[in-house]
């Protein structure tokens, strides 16, 4: 017997639950296929495990930072006893994450799932038919191409190592390498990044870049740039990584070079869908663009969007206003804030400094060093940077960089500035707090 459902979501993370519970809400007969963990890459594999790392890799850094000055004795993160904590939030909320599903009347179902024709797909040996589809699948890591990658460490199984291996090699200069080498570097293992390129985190502001790379080889990690892999061999003790410039023995080496669309397992041709690479071809009310009964949401779209949560989520919505109310609500990225969870943590928002020229905005910059100030200096921060720009024109504030421990409140308050057009004026004219990280405002803004 074939089940029927007016819409059936492909995936359940933040893209698939921000939809999922208003549909449910507004009494449609709405069905969850998962194949892996219910609530997707960021409570599982993804943002909420890596932060709960993070938490106590920062208290351990900060402790160390004031020994001495009235802090004593010697702290440090504990890798195992950290993951023992990590695990008690993700052993239980894939399932307590389902649950709230199934108490919003919305049926679940386990496995992989995969298009029969337009309006049919099979899980395992159940069949199930929708009205309409919303494909919320995300990403996976990238097949890479060289022998052995497939031997590779995810995510997923590196925020699961119950112990830390001596010595481990990220391959790929990214978000996921640099935030990961941070936590095991900090718990003591010998760390390695490996990049085919010349530079890592490609979209963030290049000097902030190159002042985190010199934090993190004070660290002690290893930075190996234009170098190509020609094979991985992995055994029960350890891995061989053979590049065009060298041989590299670790215990273990961890995928860190990009992630692509989980569509494979889909079968999208027997439903007459179009992607390619970049994901699922979407018109920019999120509809499939050769089938109409069909819309994607979140990372897996080829929206050319930044795959972070906030963005998926927000797809998500967009999808359910536009089922509901007709095709009335496009896409609206905005200005997306990014954090880079490194100590320090690397933050950027809205226009970089290459978009500005390219797009002939004519600009003014404030590029300062915070470090001295009583925030950083009380706190002992090695380093503070801020980059601000805004518009020569109207003085509205266009783009913001960050590199500080506190990088991550000041660029929610730069995204607020930049997403409600306000001016560098009215920024400064509100009161805020002292002592306070945001309490500096006044001094990071390029004000006439
Ligand atoms: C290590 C890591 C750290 C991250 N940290 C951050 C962060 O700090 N901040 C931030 O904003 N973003 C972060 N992200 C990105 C964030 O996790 C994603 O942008 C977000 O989870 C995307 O949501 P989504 O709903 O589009 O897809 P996902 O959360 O990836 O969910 C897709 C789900 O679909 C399932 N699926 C796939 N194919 C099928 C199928 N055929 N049938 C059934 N189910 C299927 C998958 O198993 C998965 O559970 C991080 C990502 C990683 C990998
Ligand atoms: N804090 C966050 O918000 C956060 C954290 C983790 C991941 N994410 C999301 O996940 C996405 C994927 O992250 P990521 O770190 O995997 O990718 P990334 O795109 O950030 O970086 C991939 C890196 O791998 C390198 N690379 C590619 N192929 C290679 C090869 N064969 N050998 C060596 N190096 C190679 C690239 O040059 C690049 O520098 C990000 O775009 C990000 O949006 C976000």
């Amino acid at each position: 017997m074939v089940q029927a459902y007016d819409v059936i979501i492909i995936g359940s993370g933040p893209a698939a639950m921000a939809a999922a519970f208003p549909l449910a809400e507004a009494t449609k007969r709405v069905a969850v296929i998962e194949g892996n963990r219910f609530g997707g890459t960021c409570p599982n594999f993804g943002c909420d495990p890596k932060k709960m790392l993070y938490t106590r890799s920062e208290a351990a850094w900060q402790a160390g930072k004031l020994r001495g000055t009235g802090i004593e004795g010697t702290i440090s993160f504990n890798w195992e006893d950290a993951m023992k904590e990590k695990n008690t939030y993700t052993d239980s909320v894939y399932q307590e994450i389902e649950q709230s599903l199934k108490k919003a009347n919305i049926d679940t179902y386990h496995g992989y799932a995969s298009f029969i024709n337009e309006e049919t797909v099979q899980v395992d040996h159940i069949t199930l038919s929708a009205t309409t589809f919303i494909i919320a699948t995300g990403l996976m890591p990238s097949p890479l191409p060289f022998k052995g990658a497939e031997t590779l460490l995810t995510n997923e199984a590196f925020l699961n190592l119950p112990s830390l291996p001596k010595s481990i090699a990220f391959i790929g200069g990214g978000y996921i390498s640099f935030e990961f080498a941070h936590l095991a570097a900090r718990a003591g293992a010998n760390v390695h990044i490996i990049d085919s390129g010349h530079r890592g985190l490609k979209a963030f502001d290049q000097d902030h870049v190159q002042a985190l790379i010199k934090q993190s080889e004070a660290l002690g990690i290893t930075f190996h740039w234009n170098e190509e892999i020609s094979s991985i061999e992995s055994n029960a003790h350890d891995v061989t990584i053979k590049t065009d410039k060298q041989t590299l023995t670790v215990d273990k080496a961890v995928h860190g070079a990009g992630r692509t669309p989980n569509i494979k397992k889909l079968n999208l041709e027997a439903a007459n869908i179009h992607y390619d690479e970049a994901g699922i071809h979407v018109n920019n009310t999120l509809q499939s663009i050769s089938n109409p009964r069909v819309y994607a949401a979140g990372d897996v779209t080829a929206t050319h969007s930044l795959p972070l949560t906030p963005l998926s989520s927000h797809e998500g919505s967009v999808v359910v206003h536009n089922i509901l109310e007709g095709q009335k609500q496009t896409l609206q990225q905005g200005a997306m804030p990014s954090v880079v969870f490194t100590i320090p943590k690397l933050a950027k928002v809205g226009k970089t400094k290459e978009l500005l020229d390219q797009e002939g905005i004519a600009y003014d910059v404030k590029n300062t060093t915070m470090t001295d100030w009583l925030t950083y200096s009380m706190i002992k921060e090695d380093q503070a940077l801020a980059k601000v720009y805004v518009c020569k024109k109207t003085g509205k504030i266009l783009g913001a960089d960050f590199l500080t421990i506190y990088a991550d409140q000041w660029i929610n308050l730069l995204s607020l500035a930049i997403q409600l057009e306000l001016t560098t004026e009215q920024l400064t004219s509100v009161h805020y707090t002292y002592p306070s990280v945001l309490g500096d405002s006044g001094n990071v803004l390029p004000i006439k």
